[in-house]
């Protein structure tokens, strides 16, 4: 991973310790091929998730997402490289070895997966008399799924007659059938609704706090990982471009494939807020009479809070609050506010340096036009 920084390796690996993962991808790499051509799907993929992690994995459209989830539990076989799991190289194991693995690790899909000619219960019991497992046994723990899913009541109720965020609800609950380490989720809350993902979300927080499940999932909903993931990895052409928790990968993206993915959850500057900017120049002269536009961002990186004290203070005068929000994600405030001010400093810099105690990054986006000031 050439591009991560010394500083984003050490929050990476304050997070996620090198020793007891439970997945790891060491120099993982994934060719399709097909007739005479090659895709390289993965490259260099190597790092660890650890138990109990809730970890995300997004990326463009044919990043290569669906493939690494899917060489966890060997659903594709790596071209080069290892994937451990519990300490174990999958492509070690035999047939047996092999669907005992599988049973350690549950999945939930996009389309739920369900079995429209069975019930509730009969979807979530299935695997488990696929497996042999005595009636008593399988009456207890689908009577213990179902209550934890929430769905007791639904149990003789068909597919065709629940919501989507219910259908979920069986699709987790017969992807614990087996009491897995893991618990991979693809897509699976694209098919929802706002309200319906926040409660799928609630749920699968709840089991990884409960059953201590590591859970990876791969989303293109970045409100998803803001919301529920420990860390993330940001892919691009089959590459890990960054990696680490979300407040800092999300709070400071350092490359431009995390800054496109991230462009849903920033607020862009309203059209009439941008109407008339006009752009200064690093070291810029200023005049008393401009009114600036300011934008004021905290990244997460020092958990502190936007100083408007120490703004009001520093601009001395008349500070309005325009545009922008900010948010907490795991913990730490992260966000941008606008506001416009003049200011009596002689230059851009000067600004700058007088600002920098308010918050984590400051920027003047230009002053505004249409008022009577000579430059
Ligand atoms: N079985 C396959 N045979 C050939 N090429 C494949 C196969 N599966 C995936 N690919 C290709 O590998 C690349 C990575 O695919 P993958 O599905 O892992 O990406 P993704 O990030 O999950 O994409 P999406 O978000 O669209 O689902 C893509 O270019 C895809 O077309």
């Amino acid at each position: 991973m050439t591009d991560l920084s010394e500083q984003r390796r050490l929050q990476a690996a304050d997070v996620a310790p090198p020793t007891a993962q439970r997945v790891v991808f060491e120099r993982l790499g994934k060719a399709y091929r097909s007739g005479a051509a090659t895709l390289q799907a993965l490259q260099d993929v190597d790092f660890g998730i650890a138990p109990g992690e809730v970890f995300g994995i997004i990326g463009r459209s044919g990043a290569g997402k669906s493939t690494l989830l899917r060489v966890i539990n060997r659903l594709e076989a790596p071209s080069s490289g290892r994937v451990l799991v519990n300490g174990t190289d999958v492509a070690t194991l035999d047939e047996p070895a092999l669907r005992h693995l599988r049973r350690r690790i549950g999945m939930i899909f996009q389309h739920f997966n369900l079995l429209s000619a069975k019930t509730v219960w009969e979807n979530v019991a299935l695997p488990l008399r696929v497996a042999g497992v005595p009636a008593a046994a399988i009456e207890r723990r689908v009577g213990f799924l179902l209550d934890l899913v929430g769905l007791s009541a639904k149990r003789d109720v068909y597919p065709a007659k629940l919501s989507g965020g219910q259908k979920q609800r069986v699709g987790i609950a017969r992807a614990l059938v087996h009491e897995p380490d893991i618990l991979l989720c693809d897509e699976a809350t694209s098919a929802l609704d706002p309200e319906t993902t926040q409660s799928i979300l609630a749920l699968l927080q709840d089991i990884n706090r409960r059953l201590g499940l590591t859970v990876v999932l791969i989303t293109h909903e970045m409100a998803v990982v803001r919301e529920i993931c420990d860390r993330v990895a940001v892919l691009e052409k089959g590459r890990v471009v960054e990696l680490g928790a979300v407040w800092s990968v999300f709070g400071a993206p350092q490359v431009e494939a995390t800054r496109a993915l991230l462009r849903p959850l920033v607020h862009e500057l309203p059209a009439e807020l941008a109407q008339g900017l006009l752009p200064l120049a690093s070291g810029a002269r200023l005049d008393p009479g401009w009114t600036l536009l300011l934008e004021l961002r905290l990244t997460g990186a020092q958990a502190r809070e936007c100083e408007l004290g120490t703004l009001a203070r520093v601009l001395g005068g008349k500070v309005e609050l325009l545009h922008g929000g900010i948010d907490r994600i795991q913990g730490r405030p992260q966000g941008r506010l606008v506001v416009s001010a003049r200011t009596a400093l002689a230059d851009a810099d000067a600004l700058l340096a007088a600002l920098q105690a308010s918050a984590d990054g400051v920027a003047i986006l230009g002053r505004r036009t249409g008022e009577s000031h000579a430059a």
